[in-house]
Order: structure tokens, then sequence, then C-alpha cells
């Protein structure tokens, strides 16, 4: 260890500390060594180093206060290199990073004032997902591919100005190779391929990664050609428009802009924008068949505001307390993102007394923040009186960091909670979701991936008219 630099457990050549990390699920033994090492330890996943950081404090002055020393991305990793470093997601500090995450912002912004907005596409998209609980009304449904279509759908909207048949089989084979690499890049091979170089040529696991990326790129790219062909330049009818104007209107001008980025820079916006919605969707509705009376206090809650209004709008959230608790409750205890996207160190830099060189990557846990000691009235239970003050009113904690913070924060925050604030709303006003009789105790525990997605479970649905 670098002087100075913080503290961790004992290392073995090569391996570093990649044998004291459950390959299943690292969360506790990240906890575990935050026990013994406080909030700033070292770690080395293979002979690469790595600081983990826990609390709020810590991350703050990490990732906010110094944001932009923190805000790099590590290279050369498994991550990277099956996506071909051209995305946004993965950028490192720089230029193109800049330039890309600031057209995303300024587009999806522009896209939800345009003529149909951002909110009429997510409500539009509701109504599918309504056909499909009618569908089983009175029955049992499993809910993981509607909530996950419905999201891919809003993202597909935003980027290619469609939406696709919940089974179309090009959707379902971007969704099948996202949650199959999702999953891979926390899993033991990718640990393999990050600390032991020599392995990375190998016919080994890890290949099914970047031929599922392949096969990804390939419909990105039939869908960039089809755009090419029917667009009318300067009248954008999606991103994928736009950024081909933003092509012509830059031309050579040194810019990072690219039509070899674009097939990768949107497949990021598609996946950031898809596992990571419909999972805290899962979880919401995991929670509210399981305490019923929070779903019910919901509906009354919804009914008074809307009264006969059929769609809600993204206004009526500020009518709506205990439903806004709800929901950021739901959006702490899902987690998410447990570890963010791993960050990098830009420069050498120091935090809370130790010094940090340039270059080092950086492990933020927010789980540690989502479940502080101290940040919350009731820090290991799902209670939306974390979100509530004395008066009722809806209050959020600064530990509330599930999109991160600084920087680098979520780019699709904004989008993000408008469809959880409207899918959570319109679907209980018109269904009651019940935890069905034969499906024993619920298990909350979540399975572990770059997101935490429920066990699969099921759903009982009953229209409330018919109550
Ligand atoms: C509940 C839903 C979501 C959660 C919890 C979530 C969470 C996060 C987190 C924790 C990060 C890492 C931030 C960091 O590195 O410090 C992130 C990054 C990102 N998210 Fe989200 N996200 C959600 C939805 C979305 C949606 C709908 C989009 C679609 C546009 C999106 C696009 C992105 C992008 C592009 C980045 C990378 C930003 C950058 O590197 O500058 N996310 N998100």
């Amino acid at each position: 260890r670098p002087k100075n630099f913080p503290p961790g457990p004992p290392t073995l050549p090569l391996l570093g500390n990649v044998l004291s990390l459950s390959q299943e699920n690292p969360l506790e033994d990240l906890e575990r060594l935050r026990l013994s090492y406080g909030n700033v330890y070292s770690l080395f996943i293979g002979s690469r180093p790595a600081v983990v950081i826990s609390g709020l404090k810590a991350i703050k002055e990490a990732i906010v206060i110094k944001g932009a020393e923190y805000a790099g991305r590590p290279q050369d990793m498994f991550v990277n290199d099956v996506t071909e470093n051209k995305g946004v997601i993965l950028a490192d500090y720089g230029l193109r990073w800049k330039e890309h995450r600031r057209f995303a912002l300024m587009t999806l912004r522009n896209f939800g004032l345009g003529k149909k907005s951002m909110e009429d596409k997510i409500n539009d998209e509701i109504e599918y997902t309504i056909k499909t609980l009618e569908q089983s009304q009175g029955g049992i449904l499993s809910p993981q591919v509607m909530f996950h279509n419905a999201a891919s759908n809003i993202i597909c909207q935003v980027l290619f100005g469609k939406r696709f048949e919940y089974n179309d089989e090009l959707i379902k084979v971007i969704v099948q190779c996202f949650t199959e690499n999702s999953k891979m890049a926390n899993g033991p091979w990718a640990m393999v391929y990050d600390s032991l170089p020599i392995t990375r040529s190998l016919p080994l696991p890890f290949r099914k990664a970047f031929t599922n990326y392949k096969t990804c790129q390939n419909i990105a790219m039939e869908l960039v050609t089809e755009h090419k062909k029917t667009r009318v330049p300067g009248e954008p009818r999606d991103f994928l428009d736009c950024y081909l104007d933003e092509l012509d209107k830059r031309g050579n001008d040194g810019s990072s802009f690219s039509e070899e980025l674009l097939t990768n820079y949107i497949l990021d916006l598609h996946f950031a924008g898809t596992d990571t919605t419909s999972n805290t969707l899962l979880t919401g509705f995991l929670y509210l068949m399981n305490y019923p009376h929070i779903q019910e206090r919901c509906q009354q809650e919804i009914d008074q505001v809307l009264q006969g209004k059929d769609r809600a709008s993204f206004e009526d959230r500020n009518s709506m307390p205990y439903v806004q608790a709800v929901i950021h409750e739901v959006q702490r205890i899902a987690n998410t993102v447990p570890l963010s996207v791993f960050h990098c160190t830009t420069k050498d830099t120091e935090l809370m007394g130790y010094s940090i060189p340039k270059g080092t990557m950086i492990i933020q846990n927010l789980t540690s923040v989502l479940r502080e000691e101290g940040q919350w009235k009731s820090t290991h239970e799902f209670n939306p009186e974390n979100f509530l003050n004395e008066h009722g009113e809806f209050v959020k904690p600064d530990a509330f960091m599930p999109f991160s913070a600084g920087p680098r924060v979520c780019l699709g925050e904004g989008l993000a909670r408008m469809e959880l604030f409207l899918f959570t709303v319109t679907l209980l006003k018109k269904f009651k979701f019940i935890w069905p009789e034969d499906a024993g105790e619920p298990d909350f525990t979540p399975v572990y991936g770059v997101t935490l997605t429920p066990k699969p479970y099921n759903m009982k649905v009953q229209l409330r008219s018919s109550e």
C-alpha cells in the first residue's frame, strides 16, 4: 500500500483480496471489512488498488465536495472491454464523457417538453401494463417480464421513437443479453478477467458477454441505418435523430461525436434505463403486497387527489406526501445499484486524512448510506415514516442517494422518478395487489448483481372497482 493509503486486509500475491469477497454477494463482506477498518479502507482486486468508501460523510466528501477529483471511471476492466469503451456510463472523465453527458441531459429535457411530453409517453406505456394486468384479473401473474418490458419500451420511445410489442423477438434478445451481462459483470468470471489479465484471451465463460454485446450492437446498428434512411434533417423524431443532426452540425469540428460511438451510446442508455427502473418497481410491488395497510393508505390518498381524473400527472406528487414517502422508501429498501458504478480518482487527492493517488479505483458503497444508523428514523424496516415529518409532510434526508450524487449522478434520475411515480399511482388507483395465499412467506432477500433484483414472485390482481 502506498504511504498514508487507507488501511485494509492483508493481500495475496496476484489475487489481492479477491478471495475475501463472496462472489455471490460481496455486500456483507464489505460491511464486515468496514467494521474492522472504518469508512475508508482499501482492497486489492488482483494487483489493482481500490478504496471502498462508506457512510454519508465520507461519500459526500469524495463525490460531491471533491466531485471532479473522484469523477473518473476505471479503465481496462472486463466491463470496459465488453462495451469497447465507447459508451457514456464507463467513459473516463474527459471531453467525450462531458459532451455526451451534456447532450443526453439536454435531449432528454427537450423531449420532455416536446410535442408529446415524456409524461404522455410513460402514461401511454402504462395503458399496456394495465391491459396485461386486466387479462390476469382475479388470477396470478408473474410481473418480472411485464415491468422489464414497460421500462424498456419507455426508453425505446425516447431513443428510437417507437415501442415494441411485449413478445417482440428483438426486444427479448436485447433484454436477455443485458440481463446476462449485468449478472456476469459482478460475477466470479469478471473477477478472474480483472485480476488475472493472462486469462483474457482464453475461451472461458466470460466470452459469452462479448458475444451478447455484439448481438445487441448489430440490432442497434440496424436501427441507426433505418433512421438514416427515413429521417428529415433538422426535424428530429427521437434521440437517435437528434444525434444524427448533431453530427451534421458538428462536421469535423474536433468534437467527440461520431457515428461509431452512437450504437454503444444508445445501448448504454437502454441498459441504464431498463434494469434499474424495473427492479425498483418489482421491489415496490413486492412490499406493497406484503404491507397491505401501506398499500391502502396510498390508495386513499390517490383517490382523494385524482378523484375522477383518469390520468395522473407528475405534478400530482406535490399533493401526495404519503405516496411520495412510500416511493422513496421503496427506493431506499430496493437499494437498486448497491455499489453504484465504480469511480476512479482523476488526480492525487485526499479523503478523511488519507492520501489517494491518481488512478485509484473508488467503490462507493451506497448500501452503507441507505442503511446508515443515525440517518433514518427506522433503518432496518420498510417504513415510509423515514420520509415524513411530524406534520405528515414529505421530507428527503441527505442520506437518500440511490442515484448517487456529484458530477456523475445518474443522468436518468428525472425520467426514473417520473416513471416510478406514474406507474405506482396509476396501477394502485386501478388495482389491488395481493400476495397469493399459497405463496408462503415472502423472501425479501434480493439477488446480487450490478443491480439488485427481487427473487421471482407472483402477484394476484383484483380490479378495485369490483371490490
Ligand atoms: C430507479 C432507477 C435508477 C437508479 C436507481 C439509477 C442509479 C444510478 C446510479 C447509482 C448511477 C451511478 C452514478 C455514479 O457513478 O456515481 C447511475 C448512472 C447512470 N444512469 Fe441511472 N439509475 C436509474 C435509472 C436510469 C434511467 C431511467 C436512465 C436513462 C436514461 C439512467 C441512465 C444513467 C446513465 C447514462 C448513467 C451514467 C452517468 C455518468 O456516468 O455520467 N439511469 N444511475
